[in-house]
């Protein structure tokens, strides 16, 4: 496989293939100014045809390289990195050509070895992430300028070889430097990532039982019915519990929070449908939305909403209407062009009713 598509990738090759880009414009830029040298200065004429034919090849294969990058980008493929590999062992090979031909010609080892480091320098950055890659391309490079180095007497030799070692040192720590930006910079945006999804929560959900709120019910209702088919049925169940003043009175605050808890629970519980949402509307309100659903599958919500809060059948001993704590519900059907607000109104009238009819009830509105 030399190609891999998008589903496969990691964010490394994705970074890879940034640098590549870059890699490929600097080569090609390199290589214009070897080409175009020629005609302002004449120490490269003995040799000129080699190193003119090379930097052509360079010039050449990186902008067919560039041209076969942006068609990857266009299918969303990636090169894999054994190609990567293959790639930068020809680069360093065409380099280390270069360089040997340019040494040939002028003589110059100093020259030659600022152009390598020049060369080298932005290949390390560009392929940071990857060392296999940065060896692929550096060695034939060094192994060139070794050899032409040791040519030179015994006293140069030593000399240039700490030097280019020096240089190359260096060359190669910005790698390390660029590895801890990328660590700093990939573990700031993971933080920050972790911290939005503690935002988003605490801006969507009730603190206290953890059910969707108010706000997130508006912004699910506006999404979801926009997608939805027209013969889509969508109802809200408004849910109230009984007399929980009184049990506030009984039992204190805190225990009225714990009764609320598990109120919110046995609603979640009785909630089934993974697109439907159970939400706390304020105060001792919930609701239950409910998409794709039929009259049916509305009251069988209501009924097991119900029978759920009887089996935890939490005592409240000032109750008019059990021993144990109650809901009243009513529900309405949505109606495509429907707003949120009048649904809630249609499905509060339905809760007053069942209020105003003995509680620990439901009741619907079906227009
Ligand atoms: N413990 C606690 N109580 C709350 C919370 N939010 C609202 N309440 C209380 O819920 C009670 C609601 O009282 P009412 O609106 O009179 O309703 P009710 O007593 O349930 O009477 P009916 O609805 O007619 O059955 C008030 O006493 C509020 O203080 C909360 O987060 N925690």
């Amino acid at each position: 496989m030399l190609i891999m598509d998008a589903g496969k990738v990691n964010k490394d090759v994705i970074l890879t293939r940034t640098g590549c880009i870059w890699f490929l414009w600097l080569n090609i830029a390199y290589s214009l100014y070897l080409c175009l040298r020629y005609f302002f200065y004449d120490d490269l004429v003995p040799s000129l045809p080699p190193i003119f034919i090379l930097s052509l090849l360079l010039m050449l294969f990186s902008c067919w390289n560039l041209l076969l990058t942006s068609q990857l980008i266009k299918q969303q493929l990636y090169l894999t990195r054994a190609v990567l590999m293959l790639c930068a062992v020809i680069y360093g090979v065409i380099w280390a050509l270069i360089l040997h031909q340019l040494y040939r010609a002028t003589h110059d080892i100093e020259w030659v070895m600022v152009i390598s480091l020049l060369v080298l320098f932005p290949a390390v950055i560009a392929f940071h992430l990857s060392l296999n890659v940065i060896a692929a391309f550096v060695l034939p490079i060094i192994l060139t300028l070794f050899i032409n180095i040791a040519v030179l007497n015994p006293l140069h030799v030593l000399f240039h070889l700490v030097a280019y070692t020096l240089a190359l040192g260096v060359v190669l720590s910005c790698r390390n430097v660029m590895m801890e930006w990328v660590r700093k910079a990939e573990a700031s945006e993971q933080q920050n990532a972790r911290l939005i999804q503690k935002l988003t929560r605490l801006a969507d959900h009730d603190p206290l039982t953890g059910l969707a709120n108010k706000r997130y019910l508006r912004e699910y209702f506006h999404a979801r019915t926009a997608q939805i088919a027209a013969e889509s049925q969508v109802y809200l169940i408004m849910i109230d519990v009984d007399h929980f003043k009184r049990y506030n009175d009984v039992y204190g605050h805190l225990k009225g929070d714990e009764c609320l808890v598990k109120v919110a629970r046995c609603i979640s519980d009785s909630v089934r449908n993974e697109s439907d949402l159970a939400v706390r509307f304020g105060g001792e309100e919930f609701a239950v939305l409910l998409l794709n659903a039929t009259p049916e599958i509305a009251s069988q919500v209501c009924e097991r909403i119900k029978t759920t809060l009887e089996k935890r059948a939490i005592p409240h001993e000032s109750s008019d209407t059990a021993e144990w704590v109650t809901l009243s519900q009513g529900a309405a059907r949505w109606q495509p062009g429907m707003s949120l607000d009048s649904l809630i109104t249609a499905a509060d009238q339905q809760l007053y009713w069942s209020k105003n009819h003995g509680r620990n009830q439901f009741s619907f509105y079906s227009s």
